[in-house]
Order: C-alpha cells, then structure tokens, then sequence
C-alpha cells in the first residue's frame, strides 16, 4: 500500500490567519467544557489534554496516556489518540479562527505505538480555508515537543452556527449548563445568544 498521502489541503484554500483576538502565544487554554473527554477536568478517565497557543496559527497540546486509555496491554488505543487530535485540532480552529466550527472529517496515521505512561506532544496548525470549511494538520510525537514522531493528522472542520449545539445537545445537559454556566469553562460558547 502507497504511503503516499493525497495532496492537502484537498481543494483550493486562502490562507488561514488568526483572528485579530486570538491569544498570543503561551496563553494557557485550559478545558473548554468541564464535561468534555478530550480537555474537561470532571471527566475522571478523559484525556485531560492541555492546550496553549503558539505562534502563527499553531496550538501546542499535552496529554500523558493512562491505564484507563489501553487498547493492548500497555499501549494507547488508537481510538483515543484520534480523539486527542480531534481535540487539538478542534482547539487550533476555534481559537486561532474565533470561530465555532465541528469535525466533519478527521484522519490519522498512526506511526508508531504510544506505551502507557508515555506523553504525547501534539501541534496542530490551520492549513487553510475555503468558505465554511477550515483545514487543519497535526503532529505527535514521543515524550518531548521534539521527541519520536508517533502520529499524523489531518482533518476538516466546518464553521457552525452556535445554533448547531443547541439544536441538536441532549436537553438535560443544555439544561444543566444553563443553570450552571461555568461548565462552559471559556464563556465564550453562550448556549442561548
Ligand atoms: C466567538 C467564538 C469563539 C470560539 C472560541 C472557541 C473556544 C473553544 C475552543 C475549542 C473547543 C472545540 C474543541 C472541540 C474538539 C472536538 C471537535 C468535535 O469532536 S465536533 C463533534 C464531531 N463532529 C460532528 O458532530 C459533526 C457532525 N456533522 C455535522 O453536523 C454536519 O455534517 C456538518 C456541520 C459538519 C456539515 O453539515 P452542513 O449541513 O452544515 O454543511 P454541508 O454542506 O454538509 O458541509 C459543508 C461543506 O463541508 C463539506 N464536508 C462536510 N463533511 C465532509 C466530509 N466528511 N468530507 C469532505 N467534505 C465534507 C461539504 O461537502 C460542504 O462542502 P461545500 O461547501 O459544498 O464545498
């Protein structure tokens, strides 16, 4: 099988800046949902992913894989590391762009296993835009920011309407971040605008 990938992005892009209130680089993000499994700190096996700015249009993240994330004995599985990108790419888009935009294709070549215990760096960056679809790429790699590349990804966004979450979250848990706005942890996302 061709390792070769497909040219990227897939269609025809104008270059993606970051929006004028985008964070300077070093800003800590923090979790954007207390109940999320890629960053939020109420979920007791998520992944805990820790996120901050870098330069350009770059998001540098963190999580260190756990018992809790084993796929075969004493390695990560895939399913999760997937979710980490998701995560950081979802965190490269929405806060380099200011933007709220979902997952509408994500792909992931794992290159190496990942143990447990280890620590993956990931830097995710836009790669373009066109229209409502936003390009985003990432690296991985082993147990320092320039360690063993581990994994690749690649993934388009679209831009959303806030309306997209309210339309379509279960009830009891708009209801229950609407009597508690703090489990948004950025009040950027106002479920009722
Ligand atoms: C002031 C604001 C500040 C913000 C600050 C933010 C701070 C917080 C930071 C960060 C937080 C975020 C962290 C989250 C991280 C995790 C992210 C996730 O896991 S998201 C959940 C998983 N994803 C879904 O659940 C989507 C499910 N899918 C959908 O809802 C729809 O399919 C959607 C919205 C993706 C598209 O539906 P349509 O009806 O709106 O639009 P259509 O026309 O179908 O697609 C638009 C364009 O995209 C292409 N497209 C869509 N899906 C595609 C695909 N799979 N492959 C290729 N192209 C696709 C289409 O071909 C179309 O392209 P053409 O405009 O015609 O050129």
């Amino acid at each position: 099988m061709s390792r070769v990938p497909p040219p990227w992005p897939p269609v025809e892009v104008e270059t993606a800046h970051r929006h004028p209130d985008a964070p300077p680089p070093g800003t800590k993000f923090g979790p954007h949902y207390a109940h999320c499994f890629g960053c939020g700190d109420e979920v007791e096996h998520g992944l805990h992913l820790q996120t901050e700015a870098g330069e350009g249009t770059a998001i540098h993240a963190q999580f260190t894989v756990t018992e809790a994330h084993q796929g075969a004995p004493g390695l990560a599985h895939g399913g999760l590391l997937a979710c980490a990108f998701d995560e950081a790419l979802g965190v490269t888009v929405g806060q380099q762009l200011r933007r709220p935009a979902v997952t509408g294709r994500l792909e992931t070549d794992f290159l190496a296993p990942v143990p447990v215990g280890s620590t993956l760096h990931i830097v995710g960056t836009l790669d373009g835009i066109a229209g409502r679809k936003v390009y985003a790429s990432a690296e991985g790699r082993l147990d320092a920011p320039d360690g063993p590349l581990a994994l690749r990804a690649r993934a388009l966004f679209v831009i959303v309407d806030f309306r997209h979450f309210v339309e379509h979250g279960r009830a009891e848990d708009l209801r229950a971040v609407a009597e508690n706005p703090s489990l948004l942890r950025q009040s950027r996302f106002d479920i009722n605008p």
